[in-house]
């Protein structure tokens, strides 16, 4: 889905471009989820920003879903392919009714009315807001209106779907959500690409991508990186309660593979 090499972007800050990301290279298959992290500022949003068409890389390639983009022709196409959605819940609506906002997505497909009407309707049963169709996007929670967004990116038809901090402004029933929701849809097929600085949905991912200052720092599983690297305290990050236990049960001599990342594998462990 995304095949990055030595890809650097800059941007304009005043009269000076500065350097934003630099020589990251990282393959992101068809059907995967990733995480993303790393702190404030280190490039995350401008990273996906770049595998979305909003940024125009600067040097090294950058393909995604077999689009070159660094022919301008392809940027506008690539989003499509692979759709954004955003921190804040109130940012990314458009209609005033849910089914208007997945209609929005849709008018541009061609699809004959009666089709189009079922085809909303099937998108806000897959999001869980077949309830709410006609109600005042105002009124819904911040949960549903994250839901909302996945709705327009099903509307779509991305391919990919990168989830940017999505569940930082929700409750931890919304979090749950969402990400349960997301889980959904990359189980379905969806690639997904979930950016995050919460430990616990880093530690329950199959695949970390670590970065720090515009370069990627880590790319690969969550034992190794939880229990293997010295990145996690490099970083000053702070393990979660699962991976404190299992530091101490490493160091009574359990193997790597055995190390508890998630509370369920915390819970059969015991
Ligand atoms: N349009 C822009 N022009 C100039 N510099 C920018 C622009 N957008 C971001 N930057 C700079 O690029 C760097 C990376 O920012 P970016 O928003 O990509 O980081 P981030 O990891 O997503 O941060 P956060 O977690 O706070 O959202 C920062 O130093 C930021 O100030």
């Amino acid at each position: 889905m995304i095949r990055a090499h030595n890809l650097t972007l800059s941007l304009r800050d005043g009269q000076h471009r500065r350097p934003v990301l630099q020589g990251i290279s990282i393959h992101i298959g068809r059907g995967e989820w990733v995480a993303l992290t790393g702190a404030n500022g280190c490039g995350k949003t401008s990273l996906i920003r770049t595998f979305n068409g909003l940024n125009t890389p600067s040097g090294g390639s950058l393909s995604v879903a077999g689009l070159d983009l660094r022919l301008p022709q392809n940027r506008a196409a690539v989003k499509q392919h692979v759709q954004l959605v955003f921190q804040n819940p109130e940012a990314q609506t458009v209609g005033s009714t849910p089914f208007e906002d997945i209609a929005f997505g849709l008018e541009n497909r061609g699809l004959d009315r009666s089709l189009m009407i079922a085809r909303i309707h099937d998108i806000l049963q897959q999001v869980g807001l077949a309830h709410k169709a006609e109600a005042d996007v105002a009124s819904l929670s911040g949960g549903e209106r994250q839901r909302l967004a996945v709705g327009c990116c099903l509307a779509l038809e991305a391919g990919m779907i990168i989830f940017d901090e999505a569940t930082s402004m929700l409750d931890p029933a919304g979090r749950r959500d969402i990400l349960g929701l997301a889980r959904e849809l990359w189980k379905s097929g969806t690639t997904v690409l979930w950016v995050t600085q919460r430990m616990e949905e880093l530690a329950e991912s199959p695949r970390i991508a670590v970065m720090g200052d515009g370069q990627l720092l880590y790319d690969g599983d969550p034992r190794t990186l939880f229990y293997a690297s010295e990145l996690p305290d490099t970083l000053g990050w702070t393990p979660s309660p699962v991976v404190r236990i299992g530091r101490l049960l490493q160091r009574q001599g359990w193997p790597l593979h055995l190390l508890p990342l998630t509370e369920p594998q915390l819970e059969a462990m015991l």
